[in-house]
């Protein structure tokens, strides 16, 4: 299966909390309309004198209109993460640019017209509406209530709920929506929060380019060290990992097996020794061997703040010994599942370390992956890669309208 549309499928998992609950907001309190350009059904003919054999009623049977599908976006499944956005410049903070939503929707979504009963609704059997008819609902105090409660359990945060409905109402508020269109709506908002944090790692033309890789146990820093080696590896660049987690000796050893599978030297110290040591080391080698990257595994010990703080802190220290600009890049892994716990981290992490951009794992299989929109719309830190599931090749870049509408249930 081709990655885009794996990801795709994905993400579609974790979205059906909040595209179930759209569908259920529409549903709740509206009323199904004729589509106005739907070819008239056939009012029932007045008694016709004679039982002539009815004309065939059949334009119902016309395709199921694909007709003007808005054509996906190109899959960015070849483009790894890394190389895409070769930089000499510092990452500059992502601006928010103003919030401007697309001025009207059209009464008919392509996709939405007569008889395409919607994704969800042919996946729950229910909601179908009539060939020929829509549903639509006032867009009310009632219903914009219900969308805020909806964006909050869906982990987008309070205040991130709260502007996207303020944004959604308007210029619409008192006006009827459908469910495409309350989705179109809603992907368009959530796009806009999301593109300006949507960027590559940016790659330096320093040699080596630190990266640090921090972020609490279980995050999935070890697998993204994996898979990110493995893509900057493809892309031609020679990368050496550094296992700074000395103190769990499981740690070591899965970062090596990740080594070994993504063709990348691990750099590890025994067990219990001091991290800030093997950064050293591991920063002499990369620069002796000449390699494009050096990514610096951490410890995710959040138990003991002042800890891990004091040992990131001597990392950089010593790594500065060596190049005074790295590290280069300070990478938080954020497991999406935790969700609304992940803004707590981020809010941790930038006090311990200096994080200069996120990647998100585990997005595949989960519901929460609203935490997303929270995340930017409160940080705005730049989003480098999403993690959709184990294997090596499961780190894909970042795209805010194939997440949008993956998140929305929009087709
Ligand atoms: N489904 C899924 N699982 C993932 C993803 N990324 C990591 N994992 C899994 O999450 C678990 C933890 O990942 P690790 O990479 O070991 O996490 P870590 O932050 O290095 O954790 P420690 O080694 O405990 O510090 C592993 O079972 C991974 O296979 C992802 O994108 N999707």
């Amino acid at each position: 299966m081709a990655f885009f549309s794996k990801l795709k499928d994905r993400l579609f998992k974790s979205s059906s909390k909040l595209e179930q609950g759209l569908d259920a907001i529409i549903e709740d309190g509206g009323e199904e309309e004729l589509v106005a350009d739907q070819p008239e059904e056939q009012p029932a003919p007045a008694p016709a004198p004679e039982p002539e054999p009815q004309p065939d009623p059949a334009p119902a049977e016309e395709p199921l209109a694909p007709a003007e599908e808005t054509p996906p976006a190109p899959a960015p499944l070849e483009e790894p993460a890394p190389e895409a956005e070769p930089d000499d410049s510092p990452a500059a903070p992502p601006e928010i640019p103003p919030a401007e939503l697309p001025a009207e929707i059209p009464s008919v979504v392509p996709g939405e017209d007569a008889g395409t009963p919607g994704f969800l609704g042919r996946l729950l059997g229910r909601g179908t509406p009539k060939r020929g008819t829509v549903t639509r609902r006032v867009l009310d105090d009632d219903m914009l209530e219900q969308l805020e409660e909806l964006l909050i359990a869906s982990d987008m945060g309070v205040d991130t709920a709260l502007r996207i409905t303020a944004n959604l109402a308007e210029g619409r508020y008192g006006k009827k929506v459908s469910t495409e269109e309350i989705k179109t709506l809603l992907a368009a908002e959530i796009t806009r929060i999301m593109e300006p944090v949507a960027r590559p790692l940016p790659i330096y033309a320093k040699r080596p380019q630190v990266v640090l890789v921090v972020g609490v146990n279980g995050s999935g820093k070890t697998t993204t060290i994996g898979k990110l080696a493995s893509q900057f590896k493809a892309a031609g660049k020679k990368v050496v990992i550094a296992a700074g987690d000395t103190f769990r000796a499981a740690a070591v050893e899965q970062l090596q097996v990740w080594g070994d599978r993504a063709g990348v030297p691990v750099l590890t110290a025994p067990e219990g020794s001091d991290p800030a040591s093997l950064a050293f080391d591991a920063m002499t080698r990369a620069q002796e061997d000449g390699a494009d990257l050096l990514m610096i595994d951490t410890a995710g010990r959040l138990q003991n703040r002042a800890d891990l703080m004091e040992e990131l802190a001597k990392i950089v220290r010593v790594i500065r010994k060596k190049d005074e600009t790295a590290p280069h890049n300070t990478l938080l892994v954020l497991d999406a599942t935790t969700g609304q716990n992940a803004l707590s981290q981020v809010e941790i992490f930038k006090k311990i370390s200096d994080v200069s951009g996120l990647v998100m794992t585990k997005l595949d299989g989960t519901a929460k992956g609203g935490v997303l929109v929270a995340l930017a719309d409160k940080f705005g830190l730049p989003i480098h890669a999403i993690g959709v599931g184990e294997q090596i090749d499961d780190l894909a870049p970042f795209d805010p309208e194939e997440f949008a509408a993956a998140l929305t249930g929009l087709e």
